[in-house]
């Protein structure tokens, strides 16, 4: 039958294991996987250290395997503060360890109390599961996926600062409690047993929490251009997709801007690719104030740019486009001594477009922009041909 030394040493086991699991992850650079892993050392230490408690010397036995454990948890807590971007007060975690840490030798050395240290031990990895389980509830509003993981963790928590109290309570008040951590008894063999998963089933949880910023941070990168912040090509084109579906079911219209900077060559030029990538930082950022929260502004590639607008009929979007022409956001005011302007090509969604097909249009008015000497909107429409220069 499996006996307290066993169970110790299958618990390090599973922590060996779990620092493996999350080892593969350490490569991400996720905030947090860093303290997970040494909960896990720690953790491994500090259950050989319980399972060779009757081999070793007692200052090892005692005072450094406890250590070991509040350590292991203590670094698990950081670990979760990190990869939900809560603050951390080291000294705290420090004064935590060391409190505990004085408290066994003196429920060892002054008073030697196996009830005591238990209290010890039980009660503050109680409150680090409950600390945890706050710290994760707290980023429960505004979590941007889902919330699954966030569940699993604090259920988790709730069990095992649930079972840390129960056990505090049960070894103060039951007169048949364990008098050594290695008594082979089954009460306690099933108590340890069951805390041989507590340190593991937490990582598993910092796992999750680290999958879910690998997704966002993938994600993000994915979607959003890197130099402007600008929506990327391949989101433009999921976003235009669903926007011309919306625009078709709701009867109204999607408004599309393709916009090229002119004379950008020239400036890259004259000036250095860090003055061009200056300048497309500036468009993105300043249109942002021009166009509405619902658009979307996303980077095709070099210098040419797009707006989707949903729910935008012909005015509003010669509105929206004129506003850009005349604040001409890329534009560096001071310094450049190339003008750097705008050419933008308009289109609006019919009810038979396809995402193609209305770029098509947008695409051949850009063409007539910048045909017809640049600086200028054309928006495409055999009904409404609107050219408007801009006052250099
Ligand atoms: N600085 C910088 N330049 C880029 C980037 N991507 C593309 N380019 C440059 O942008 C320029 C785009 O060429 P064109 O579209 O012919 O530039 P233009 O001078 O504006 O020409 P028109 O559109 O006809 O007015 C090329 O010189 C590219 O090397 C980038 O990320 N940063």
């Amino acid at each position: 039958m499996l006996g307290t030394k066993e169970a110790f040493l299958i618990a390090a086991l599973l922590c060996f294991v779990m620092f493996l699991v999350v080892y593969s992850v350490n490569e991400s650079r996720v905030d947090g996987v860093r303290e997970l892993l040494l909960g896990n050392v720690f953790g491994m230490a500090a259950y050989i250290l319980y399972a060779f408690g009757k081999e070793l010397p007692p200052l090892f036995a005692f005072e450094v395997a406890n250590a070991a454990y509040i350590s292991a948890s203590a670094a698990t807590l950081v670990g979760y503060r990190r990869l939900t971007g809560r603050a951390i007060h080291p000294p705290w975690i420090f004064a935590l360890v060391a409190a505990v840490t004085a408290s066994i030798a003196l429920f060892h050395y002054v008073v030697d109390s196996f009830t005591l240290r238990t209290l010890v031990v039980s009660l503050s990895q109680a409150g680090i599961a409950a600390a945890i389980g706050l710290t994760v509830a707290s980023k429960w509003r505004g979590w941007p996926s889902s919330r699954y993981p966030l569940l699993f963790i604090i259920c988790m928590c709730a069990i095992i600062a649930g079972g840390h109290l129960f056990r505090s309570v049960a070894q103060l008040l039951d007169g048949n409690a364990p008098r050594s951590l290695l008594e082979p008894t089954g009460w306690n063999v099933l108590i340890l047993s069951a805390g041989a998963f507590m340190l593991p089933v937490l990582t598993l949880g910092g796992l999750l929490l680290a999958h879910c910023t690998i997704v966002a941070v993938a994600e993000k990168a994915a979607n959003h251009d890197f130099l402007t912040g600008a929506w990327s090509r391949r989101a433009f084109f999921d976003i235009g997709t669903r926007e011309l579906e919306r625009a078709k079911r709701s009867r109204s219209p999607l408004a599309l801007l393709l916009i090229d900077l002119d004379n950008f060559k020239a400036l890259n030029d004259a000036c250095g690719h860090a003055a061009g990538d200056a300048t497309l930082l500036r468009l993105a950022s300043a249109s942002a104030g021009a166009l509405r929260s619902i658009d979307f502004l996303a980077r095709l590639g070099g210098d040419e740019f797009a707006v989707l607008m949903p729910e935008t009929r012909l005015d509003g979007a010669l509105a929206a486009a004129n506003r850009l022409l005349q604040q001409n956001p890329a534009a560096d005011q001071l310094n450049s001594p190339v003008p750097v302007t705008l050419s933008i090509g308009l289109a609006i969604s019919h009810d038979d477009d396809t995402l193609h097909s209305l770029m098509q249009r947008a695409d051949k008015a850009l063409y007539a922009a910048k045909a017809q000497g640049r600086n200028r909107l054309v928006a495409e429409s055999s009904l409404f041909q609107a050219r408007q220069m801009v006052e250099s």
